[in-house]
């Protein structure tokens, strides 16, 4: 019997890689206990991260490439053994297990190669090159980024995304009270392992999850008490979290009323408001102007690969430019919605210039003095930001942020 778990996990890969099936769809879908799904998660992440580097140290014990149900099952072995460090009698024999229901007759060959690649394997996984992303997004971004950008974009990806905390209150007292540190721009990171819920201060309402890129919009965006502010595509409610603790006057916007209920639990949970609405920002019509409004737009999410190492093998690149278009009217009508003087955020978290420095060509923009902008960040007026930035802390979601102003 292969554990719960690892059988999970492996359900994951095959549905995400055989049927293109995004992970978060997948975790909906299915049920287990949740530290069951934890693991899952946690495993089948692993694996898609590591699917180059688990091939690599496949491919000198294989005779023939296995038929994808075996193949799949080496690969999440090889990952725990090399990339997890786990004990190699477990999982070869969970390993084997599993290659039973995909194929009997595969048994003894999974045995025999996943022995040797606990033995000899670690040399070729680690020098081997980090999985690639897929050619409808490589191609992309060497044109824009070059090869050797492109490289340690992978690298990046590969090495996943610690935990970033953005405090409520004083960040050193959250950073002390999690074994956290606090970054240049003021988010809390923990590189461990860590259980969210399990952390001091979570029930109280101290801290959200919300990566280091992520948190610089609301920052650039610097809302002042009081300031009628308009969060557009709010949901889960990150960045109206760090609006409404601000002290500004926050409305936030989605079209998912399944998802607004996520913003209701955060923003309960950390005792801050801001009044919910459910629309769709193509067709909403506000009651009067604000003075700063933050566009969120939905967008290719090529910048958090990290975090979700699923999106490159589900995607393949269709209906980018019906998106790229709708972020152009979601941010016309957004511009519109600005008292005179007002300023504007617009952010996504995406590596593709066209949903991001391309959408805000044309505008006056701002610049953003913040102290913590590292002038590597700085594009034209923007910031562009890379998982391949500050390697050394762990690194940060892709995003692209711009403040504009109206006349
Ligand atoms: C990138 S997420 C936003 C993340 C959020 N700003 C945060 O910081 O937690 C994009 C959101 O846009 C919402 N959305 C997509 N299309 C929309 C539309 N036409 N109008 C309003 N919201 C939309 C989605 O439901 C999703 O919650």
């Amino acid at each position: 019997m292969a554990d719960a778990a690892r059988e999970l996990a492996l359900s994951f890969i095959k549905s995400v890689l055989a049927q293109r099936i995004m992970m978060q769809d997948l975790v909906a879908a299915a049920s287990a206990p949740p530290e069951v799904m934890a693991r899952a998660q946690r495993l089948a992440n692993a694996t898609l991260r590591n699917l180059g580097p688990a091939d690599a140290a496949l491919k000198p014990w294989l005779k023939k490439a296995p038929p994808a149900p075996v193949r799949d099952v080496l690969r999440l072995a090889t990952v725990e053994l090399l990339a997890l460090g786990e004990a190699p009698h477990g999982v070869v024999s969970e390993a084997v297990s599993l290659t039973r229901q995909a194929s009997p007759r595969a048994t003894g060959m999974a045995n025999a190669v996943l022995r040797r690649v606990a033995e000899e394997g670690q040399a070729a996984f680690d020098a081997a090159p980090p999985t690639r992303m897929g050619n409808w997004l490589r191609g992309r971004l060497g044109a824009v980024y070059g090869n050797a950008v492109v490289a340690r974009i992978e690298a990046a990806h590969g090495a996943g995304a610690p935990l970033d905390l953005t405090a409520k209150g004083d960040p050193a007292a959250l950073a002390e009270a999690t074994g956290g540190t606090v970054l240049p721009t003021g988010s809390v990171r923990i590189s461990g392992p860590a259980q969210v819920t399990a952390l001091p201060g979570y029930e109280e309402g101290a801290f959200w999850v919300q990566d280091a890129a992520a948190a610089l919009p609301a920052k650039l965006l610097d809302a002042q008490p009081g300031e009628r502010v308009l969060d557009l595509c709010a949901a889960p409610g990150g960045k109206t979290m760090q609006l409404a603790s601000a002290g500004a006057d926050v409305t936030a916007l989605d079209l998912s009323e399944r998802r607004l209920k996520r913003v209701e639990e955060n923003l309960a949970r950390t005792g801050l408001t801001a009044t919910l609405v459910a629309a769709d920002v193509l067709t909403w019509e506000p009651e009067g102007l604000f003075d700063v409004i933050l566009l969120d737009a939905p967008c290719s999410a090529t910048g958090t690969i990290r975090r979700h190492p699923d999106l490159p093998h589900v995607k393949d690149g269709k209906g980018l430019k019906e998106l790229f278009a709708m972020q152009t009217a979601m941010l016309e009508r957004a511009m519109s919605w600005l008292k005179p003087g007002g300023r504007l955020v617009y952010c996504t978290c995406s590596l593709l210039p066209e949903e991001g420095e391309k959408q805000v060509e044309g505008y006056t923009l701002a610049r953003p003095e913040a102290a913590w902008v590292e002038d590597s960040w700085r594009a034209g007026d923007g910031l562009r930001l890379r998982p391949d930035f500050w390697p050394e802390v762990g690194g940060m979601d892709g995003f692209y942020m711009a403040v504009l102003r109206r006349a």
